[in-house]
């Protein structure tokens, strides 16, 4: 049997958005090729291993020193247009697919621009913008089970809902996923793209590492996650050198080698104070590893 393309011991820090340090027992680039991706999940089911899939890390907190297990790092990065369809790979960047849409003429991904972490990500997430989901353009995906099964979902199988689909409940990998986006005036494109990453550069998303909201809105109840800590004058706190943002209070910043375990007491502590003093529970949105 071909020798598999694993690492051993590798080392996670610079691919997680909170530059956590820690290991990964196994690691396997995924760079489009299929048959050695079945093969990996095949031996990593023999062998006992969890697997863990990883994006561009910007939504998840690792809390261990090693992570136990095989890390599937998916950087497939094929992309290519067909009229008003874009297919792209679950490892291309969020804001270069809406680089790629502009650059084609095509619109509807603008609110991606400026949005951490790769399109498999956003899709696990179901990434949202205001009023934009990318549920909304996103029409089928390719996506390969744990146990090395290929399978095509439409949009309808995906039982997306705000913030949620399924495969924050089933164990799957979206390889590849094709999208259905509008022809637009390529100067009006560029302009909502250049006023979303504005926003973000003014709200202080890249002041510090973060990943972003911590946790869900509840939006059928107008509850704003951010709004709702700040008001509790939560802002500000810290445990060792992770902090609540002083500009969002639904963003945890990592002020000087925070490690992932303080910023999850830092959750924790904020999920007790909101359900003591409003009797909300509030839904972590961010991934603990
Ligand atoms: N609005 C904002 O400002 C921000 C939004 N976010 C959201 O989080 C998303 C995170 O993207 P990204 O950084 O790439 O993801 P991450 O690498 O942070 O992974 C997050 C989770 O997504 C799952 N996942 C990632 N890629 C795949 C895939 N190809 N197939 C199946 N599951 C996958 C993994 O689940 P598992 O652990 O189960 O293996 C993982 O835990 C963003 O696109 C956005 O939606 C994040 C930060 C800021
Ligand atoms: C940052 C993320 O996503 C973000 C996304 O970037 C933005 C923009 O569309 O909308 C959501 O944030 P959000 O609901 O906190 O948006 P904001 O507009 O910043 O805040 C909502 C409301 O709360 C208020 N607010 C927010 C923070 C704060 O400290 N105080 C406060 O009063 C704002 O003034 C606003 O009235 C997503 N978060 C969630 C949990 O849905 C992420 O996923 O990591």
């Amino acid at each position: 049997m071909k020798k598999l393309n694993i690492e051993k011991n590798k080392s996670l820090k610079f691919f997680n958005a909170y530059f956590i340090k820690t290991n990964a027992k196994y690691f396997y680039e995924f760079k489009g090729n299929i048959s050695e991706l079945q093969q990996i999940l095949r031996w990593a089911s023999i062998s006992n291993e969890d697997v863990y899939i990883l994006g561009g890390g910007s939504n998840i907190l690792v809390t261990k020193d090693k992570i136990d297990g095989l890390v599937v790092y998916v950087n497939n990065d094929d992309i290519e247009v067909y009229d008003e369809k874009i297919r792209v790979s679950s490892g291309v960047d969020s804001s270069i697919f809406s680089i790629f849409a502009y650059v084609n003429g095509l619109s509807k991904t603008e609110f991606l621009y400026g949005l951490p972490g790769k399109i498999g990500g956003a899709i696990y997430m179901n990434a949202r913008v205001y009023e934009n989901s990318i549920s909304d353009i996103l029409k089928k995906s390719r996506v390969v089970t744990y146990s090395g099964e290929i399978k095509e979902l439409e949009n309808k199988d995906m039982n997306f809902g705000y913030k949620d689909s399924i495969f924050q409940h089933k164990n799957y990998i979206i390889i590849d996923s094709e999208f259905e986006l509008k022809k637009g005036d390529k100067g009006d494109i560029l302009k909502q793209m250049d006023y979303n990453l504005k926003q973000r550069v003014k709200k202080g998303h890249f002041d510090y590492p973060s990943c972003g909201s911590v946790f869900k809105n509840s939006l059928m109840d107008d509850i704003y996650a951010g709004e709702l800590i700040d008001n509790l004058n939560l802002k500000g706190t810290s445990i060792g050198t992770a902090e609540i943002f002083d500009k969002h209070g639904n963003f945890i910043i990592n002020k000087n080698e925070a490690n992932g375990k303080d910023i999850q007491k830092l959750i924790s502590y904020i999920q007790k104070k909101v359900k003591e003093m409003k009797d909300i529970d509030l839904e972590k949105e961010v991934v603990i590893w």
